[in-house]
């Protein structure tokens, strides 16, 4: 590294790279009716990570949330790390240095179908549409990149921040939960012009992500879209939650790179540098396209992804999903491909009526020759919680205590017990 002095006489390392520490105060508050990470703004970074859970009874699972509520608490806040003592493994991996900035991270802690099914003092109060996700028509699911029992989303204004906490966590949770895959991602940061009406980022196929998401910042309709709410036909404690699908997709980006850039148009259904829709090519990403009038698919074709995605019918309002999804860059895979994607996460009341329905619009949609889902699963997105008290806590308040005196039996994927021996 070659080093030279600044004017303040202080020593500079020139050729080490300097975080951009200019947004590394901005704190996003884990407290409220629901979890952060969901309606909150998307900063550019983001990891998903699931997890094997290995607590056993609800006592276990109980300790397993506190102490995650513990770390989410410290690591959102920040603040200095704990001393060392050099005789024992530091208490900080030290990625961030001394003093962990907050830098807008979120920890949105979610829960698999496997959690509840593995384990019968749990059965009862699985979320009513919590389930497996199983292989769409264009799926090519590798069985160590899906499902979990209990799945962390990251999100901060750098990876490094997100890398710091999953390792946080790793480390502070031995022996209550085993990292079963993780994917990280990112979203381009664009210069925002000012006052110009924000743009959304492009993803990995050069296309603007984002351009008729939902507004995540209309409570209205956050929470008839987003949230489980108490009229809905959920377990009490799941009341501020919400559905995550997570999915993990693979570009088949050398393919779409010598795809013509009229027929990567019709594919998506919208222009490719302005985003604007096909059917009113001069306008901007925010117009709405305007199908009824274009019954045949003159304009945008009936087949283009926005338009099987959300048809922009009455019927199809209630299929609405909060996408928040993060770009991937893993490498290049053994055939010499690169190994690029879409870390595609949606947010939604209702898995069936939201994530479910919509992919199957999906199925067999033109731009399947160019994508290939590798992996993901399904959660669900635990209820807020408010200072002082812990994430999950309402799950464990509602485990009957008939329940848990059986609750120390082994989980299901353990051997069953004699029938011939007592308890
Ligand atoms: C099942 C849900 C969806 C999957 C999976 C999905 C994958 C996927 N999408 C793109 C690129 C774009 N998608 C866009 C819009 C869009 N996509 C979905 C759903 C899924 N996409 C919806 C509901 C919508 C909105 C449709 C609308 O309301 O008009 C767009 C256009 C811009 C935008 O509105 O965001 C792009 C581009 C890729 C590359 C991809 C898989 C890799
Ligand atoms: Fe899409």
């Amino acid at each position: 590294a070659t080093e030279q002095t600044t004017s303040a006489g202080q020593r500079h390392v020139t050729d080490a790279p300097i975080a951009d520490t200019t947004n590394s105060r901005d704190m996003v508050s884990p407290h409220g009716a629901h979890q952060a990470g969901i309606v909150t703004p998307r900063p550019a970074n983001g990891i998903v990570a699931a997890f094997h859970v290995l607590a056993n009874d609800a006592a276990d699972l109980e300790a397993l949330f506190r102490r995650l509520t513990e770390r989410i608490v410290f690591l959102t806040h920040g603040g200095p790390v704990p001393d060392a003592d050099p005789k024992l493994p530091p208490p900080d991996s030290g990625i961030l240095g001394p003093v962990v900035p907050p830098d807008a991270l979120t920890i949105t802690v979610g829960l698999g179908s496997s959690l509840f099914e593995d384990r019968p003092w749990l059965a009862a109060l699985k979320p009513r549409v919590l389930q497996r996700m199983v292989k769409f028509h264009n799926d090519a699911l590798i069985a160590d990149l899906c499902h979990g029992d209990l799945m962390l989303q990251f999100c901060a204004n750098t990876q490094d921040t997100c890398v710091h906490a999953l390792r946080d966590v790793v480390k502070n949770l031995p022996g209550q939960m085993v990292l079963k895959w993780a994917q990280a991602g990112n979203v381009p940061v664009l210069p925002q012009r000012p006052g110009a009406a924000p743009e959304s980022a492009r993803n990995l196929l050069g296309f603007r992500d984002g351009s008729a998401n939902p507004d995540s910042a209309d409570e209205e309709l956050m929470r008839r879209l987003v949230w489980v709410g108490p009229e809905s036909d959920e377990p009490d404690w799941a009341t501020g939650g919400s559905y995550a699908a997570v999915r993990i997709i693979r570009n088949l980006v050398e393919r779409w790179d010598r795809t013509p850039l009229g027929e990567q148009e019709r594919i998506m259904g919208r222009m490719k540098m302005s985003g604007a829709p096909l059917d009113q090519p001069d306008a901007t990403e925010a117009q709405v396209p305007d199908f009824a009038t274009d019954p045949d698919g003159t304009r945008t074709p009936l087949d283009a992804h926005i338009r099987l995605a959300n048809p922009r019918t009455p019927a199809t309002e209630a299929n609405l999903i909060l996408r928040r999804p993060f770009n991937y860059v893993n490498g290049v895979l053994k055939n010499g491909q690169l190994d690029q994607g879409l870390l595609f996460i949606a947010w939604q009341a209702d898995l069936d009526r939201g994530f479910i329905t919509v992919q199957k619009r999906l199925d067999k949609e033109p731009l399947e020759e160019y994508i290939r889902p590798v992996g993901g699963g399904y959660f669900f997105a635990l209820p807020g919680f408010a200072d002082g008290d812990y994430v999950g806590s309402t799950l464990i308040a509602a485990i009957s205590p008939t329940s848990q005196t059986t609750s120390s039996q082994p989980v299901s994927s353990d051997p069953a017990p004699d029938p011939g021996t007592k308890p």
